[in-house]
C-alpha cells in the first residue's frame, strides 16, 4: 500500500491509503523469476563487524516481513573464531531488534533458531567439508531434492581472502546438480581490488571458479531507494527527458559526507583511502554479475545512472551496458581538478602510519565525452569527519536567459536528490515572495519521502539486494566490465596518490573539509546559492 495525500478545507493534510500501483512488466521485463526450494544462506566472517550490522539485520529484516520462508531457509555462519551456535545468536542479536518491541522478539526468537555456526579456516577443506555437511544435513532435513536447493555464499570478509575461499566453496559446497532450478551463487563486498590490476587478477581468480551470472558484487549504494528511482525519475517522466542535458544543465554535483571518522576501521582504511572506498565504487558506477560482489562504493554507480542513455529495455544486461557506455566516455582526471584532504587527527589511530597521506576528503571532477555531457563537470565529493552526514545528487541549471527579474543572484534552479538521511527529491526554483511586493525569493517543490509516504517503510540496502540475489536479478551488482572500467577511470590517480604525487590537505574534523575544495567547485562553475537552506519537512 501506499499513502496519498490531499489537502482538506480545513488545510489539514488528509493521509489516503491505496493500492501501490505496480507494473508487471517491469518485473517480466528485469528477468527476475519466482523461485522456491531449499535455500541455505552461508554469511563467510560471521564474526565480523559487516556481519552483525549489515548482513544478519537484512537477513532478520527479511525474514520478518515473510521474504524468507522458515520451512525452506537455513543460514550458516562462518568464520575462524570458535564460536557456538548460542555464542554468535548473542553476538548479533542486539543488532537485530528493537528489543522493547514484542512483536519483534517473537520474530527474533524463530530467526535466532535458523542460525548454525560452523568454525574453520579460508583455506582448508576440513572446515568447508563440515560446512557442506551442515547444509546438506539441512537440505535432507527439508526433504529438498538435489536438484532445487539453492546455496547462497555471502563473502563477509577482507578481499585478501576471496581467492582461496571462492575455491574451497568450488571444490566442497556446490550444489550437487541443478537440473530443477537449484543454484549456487556467491556475493562479494567491495572493495574489489586495489586497482585496475589487482582488480582484474582478482576477476580473473574468481572467474575461473565461477560463472559471472553466479557473480554478484555488491555495491550496498545501488540499493538505495532513491538510487532505485533515478531510471523511473529520468525516464518516466516528460518534464526531465529535455532538460537532461548540456543545453541545460551548469554542473552535477554527487556528494557523500559522514560527520564521524574511520572510528576503528583506520587499519583498513588507510590502505584503501576515500576514493577507493566511495568514490570509485558508490558514486561511480551502479551495478555490475551473478557472482554478486556487494560492492559499497556509491559514487561512480550513482555518476551511471545520473548519465547514462535510456537503455533499450529494462532487462539487467541492457542497463549495464549503459551504465559501461558512459564510463567509458569519461576523460583522465587531471590533478588540477582534484582536491585531496585528510582530518586532523585521522593519524592518532595507532594503526594509522604517522606520515600517512591517505585521503578521508577528496573533491574530483568527472569529464563525459559524449553529446550529452560534453563541458559539464560532474563533480564527486566525498569525506569523513565531515559537518554533516548526507548522501545526494545536486544538478544544477543554468541560469535563465534574458533575465528580467534580475535574481540569478539568490540562485539557480536545481534539482536535488537527497539519498541519505530523510529520503526526498526537491527543487530549488524562483517564485515571488508573497505579498504586496513583486519580489522573487527562491522556493522548492519537495517530495519527503517521510512525509508523502508515511507508513511505508523504506527497505535497507542491503535488504533488498540481498532479496535481489535470491531472485537471481543482477541489475543492481557490479557486472566485471564496469568494475574494470571503474578502475581503469581512477588508477592513474590512484597511483599518483600512493606515490605522494598529490597531498591530502589537513582540515579540521566537523569543517566542511579543505576550503580548497569549495574553490574548485566556484571554479567549476558551481554557483553555491546564499540564504537559503532546505530544511526537511516535519509531520
Ligand atoms: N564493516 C563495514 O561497515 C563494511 C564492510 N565492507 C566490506 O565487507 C567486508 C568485511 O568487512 P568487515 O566485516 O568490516 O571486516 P572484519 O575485519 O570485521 O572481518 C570479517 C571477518 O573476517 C575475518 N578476518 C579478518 N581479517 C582477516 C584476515 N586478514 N584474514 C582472514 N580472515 C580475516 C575475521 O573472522 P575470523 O577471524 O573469525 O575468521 C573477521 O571477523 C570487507 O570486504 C569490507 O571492505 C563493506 C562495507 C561496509
Ligand atoms: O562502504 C562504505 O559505506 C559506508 C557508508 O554507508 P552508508 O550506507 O551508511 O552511507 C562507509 O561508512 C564506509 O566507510 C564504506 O566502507
Amino acid at each position: 500500500m501506499l499513502t496519498f495525500e490531499c489537502k482538506m478545507g480545513s488545510g489539514q493534510w488528509h493521509v489516503e491509503r491505496r493500492s501501490t500501483l505496480r507494473n508487471d512488466s517491469f518485473v517480466k521485463e528485469s528477468g527476475s523469476a519466482p523461485e522456491t526450494g531449499c535455500l541455505s544462506i552461508a554469511v563467510l566472517g560471521a564474526s565480523g563487524d559487516l556481519a552483525k550490522k549489515k548482513t544478519f539485520p537484512a537477513l532478520f529484516n527479511l525474514f520478518r516481513q515473510g521474504f524468507l520462508n522458515p520451512d525452506e531457509v537455513h543460514i550458516f555462519g562462518y568464520a575462524r573464531t570458535k564460536l557456538s551456535d548460542e555464542e554468535l545468536r548473542d553476538r548479533i542479536r542486539g543488532y537485530l531488534v528493537d528489543q522493547k518491541n514484542a512483536e519483534q522478539a517473537e520474530a527474533l526468537s524463530k530467526f535466532l533458531h535458523l542460525i548454525k555456526y560452523v568454525s574453520g579456516p579460508y583455506d582448508s577443506e576440513e572446515g568447508f567439508q563440515r560446512l557442506d555437511r551442515a547444509i546438506s544435513e539441512h537440505e535432507i532435513s527439508k526433504n529438498s531434492s538435489e536438484g532445487s536447493s539453492r546455496r547462497l555464499f555471502y563473502l563477509a570478509l577482507p578481499p585478501s581472502v576471496y581467492p582461496s575461499v571462492c575455491k574451497m566453496i568450488k571444490t566442497c559446497c556446490m550444489n550437487k546438480c541443478t537440473d530443477l532450478g537449484g543454484w549456487t551463487r556467491i556475493v562479494v563486498e567491495k572493495p574489489f581490488g586495489k586497482d585496475l590490476e589487482s582488480a582484474e587478477q582478482l576477476s580473473s581468480q574468481i572467474g575461473e571458479l565461477f560463472d559471472e551470472s553466479q557473480i554478484y558484487r555488491i555495491d550496498h549504494y545501488l540499493g538505495k531507494e532513491l538510487v532505485q528511482n533515478m531510471l523511473v525519475l529520468r525516464f518516466a517522466n516528460r518534464f526531465f527527458l529535455p532538460l537532461w542535458n548540456r543545453d541545460n544543465i551548469e554542473n552535477v554535483q554527487i556528494v557523500f559526507r559522514e560527520d564521524f571518522g574511520t572510528e576503528g576501521r583506520g587499519g583498513y582504511f588507510d590502505e584503501y583511502g576515500i576514493i577507493r572506498d566511495i568514490i570509485q565504487n558508490h558514486l561511480l558506477q551502479a551495478s555490475v554479475s551473478e557472482i554478486i560482489f556487494m560492492t559499497t562504493e556509491p559514487s561512480i554507480k550513482v555518476l551511471c545512472l545520473v548519465a547514462m542513455e535510456k537503455p533499450i529495455s529494462l532487462k539487467p544486461e541492457h542497463i549495464r551496458d549503459e551504465k559501461v557506455k558512459v564510463l567509458q566516455s569519461v576523460v583522465p582526471i587531471t590533478d588540477e581538478e582534484v582536491v585531496l584532504g585528510q582530518y586532523e587527527g585521522y593519524r592518532d589511530d595507532p594503526t594509522v602510519p604517522d606520515d600517512s597521506n591517505t585521503p578521508t576528503f577528496a573533491t574530483t571532477i568527472l569529464r563525459i565525452h559524449n553529446e550529452r555531457w560534453e563541458g559539464v563537470p560532474f563533480i564527486l565529493k566525498a569525506g569523513k569527519a565531515l559537518n554533516s552526514r548526507k548522501a545526494e545528487i545536486r544538478i544544477q541549471f543554468k541560469d535563465v536567459p534574458g533575465d528580467i527579474f534580475r535574481c540569478t543572484k539568490q540562485g539557480r534552479n536545481e534539482f536535488v536528490i537527497r539519498l541519505q538521511p530523510s529520503e526526498a527529491m526537491y527543487m530549488k526554483l524562483t517564485v515571488k515572495q508573497p505579498g504586496l511586493e513583486m519580489q522573487t525569493v527562491q522556493s522548492e517543490l519537495d517530495l519527503s519521502y517521510g512525509q508523502r509516504y508515511q507508513g511505508v517503510s523504506i527497505p535497507e540496502a542491503y535488504e533488498r539486494l540481498i532479496l535481489d540475489t535470491i531472485k537471481g536479478d543482477q541489475q543492481h551488482f557490479v557486472r566485471r566490465d564496469e568494475l574494470k572500467v571503474a578502475w581503469e577511470i581512477f588508477t592513474p590517480l590512484l597511483h599518483r596518490i600512493d606515490k605522494g604525487e598529490v597531498k591530502s590537505i589537513p582540515y579540521e574534523p566537523g569543517s566542511r573539509g579543505p576550503k580548497e575544495a569549495d574553490q574548485l567547485l566556484e571554479k567549476a562553475g558551481y554557483l553555491q546559492t546564499h540564504g537559503y537552506i532546505w530544511i526537511p519537512p516535519t509531520l
